[in-house]
């Protein structure tokens, strides 16, 4: 996997990737709901509607039993009881996936410079990684508001290579579904994908990707077994 060759820093996606978020959506969501009179609905309704930020979430939650006007009449309602309800449980039902700290260590370790790309909203991100003990890892955070446009928009992988001073080349991306691989191969940044994470409902291996590593500890072998020194 030659693409992997003289990779000096890695974006690191956060939802599906770092940590199992889908039990805070769930309690936020179902408490957004219950405010609005709508009925609790699953962990596996939220996780294929998860990744492409807070108003497309809330916009396809709504769409469970409402119709575009519906949803129109009350989304500023819904936005301002869910970001309510979220940061009030912020973290406490989400856990990190297996090997996530061990493998930032080893990307540390490694001398790979770390930025964190999540399509979250950045008022949710930064506690939430303090929270976790994620924060020291990473020089660089942006959530899905912190940049005029999100992923799969390649702007925050982009923003990040100006940032480090490094071509996207020696940029990679890693993450648990097609917008991190899209906004990769938008940027020209190699990209390693996570199969345990939330991908729209569509398997990972449809997904585009440089290779697909069971957990951020195997993204650092990886790297490590190809890095050049160059
Ligand atoms: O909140 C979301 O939309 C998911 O964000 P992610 O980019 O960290 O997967
Ligand atoms: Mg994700």
């Amino acid at each position: 996997m030659s693409v992997l060759a003289g990779v000096r820093a890695a974006i690191i996606d956060l939802d599906g990737t770092m940590l199992d978020t889908i039990p805070d959506f769930h309690v936020a969501i179902n408490g957004m709901r219950a405010e609005l009179g709508l009925g609790p609905i699953t962990q596996e309704q939220i996780a294929l509607m998860v990744g492409k930020g807070s108003e497309n979430l809330i916009r396809s939650v709504l769409a469970l039993d409402w119709d575009e006007s519906r949803i129109e009449a009350a989304f500023a309602q819904a936005m301002d009881a869910y970001q309510r309800h979220y940061l009030s449980i912020n973290g406490n039902y989400s856990t990190l996936f297996p090997q996530v700290i061990e493998g930032l260590s080893a990307m540390k370790a490694q001398g790979l410079r770390l930025a964190c790309v999540t399509n979250k909203p950045i008022s949710f991100t930064t506690p939430l990684l303090k929270l976790k003990g994620l924060s020291e890892f990473f020089e660089v955070v942006y959530g899905g508001d912190s940049l005029p446009r999100k992923k799969p928009d390649p702007l925050p992988l982009q923003t990040v290579c100006a940032d480090f001073d490094l071509p996207p080349s020696q940029v990679v991306a890693i993450g648990d579904s097609s917008n991190d691989a899209q906004a990769a191969r938008a940027a020209g940044c190699p990209v390693l994908t996570v199969p345990y994470g939330y991908n729209h409902g569509e398997s990972i291996h449809e997904t585009d990707s440089d290779g697909i590593v069971g957990t951020l500890l195997e993204a650092a072998s990886l790297i490590r077994s190809h890095h050049t020194n160059s």
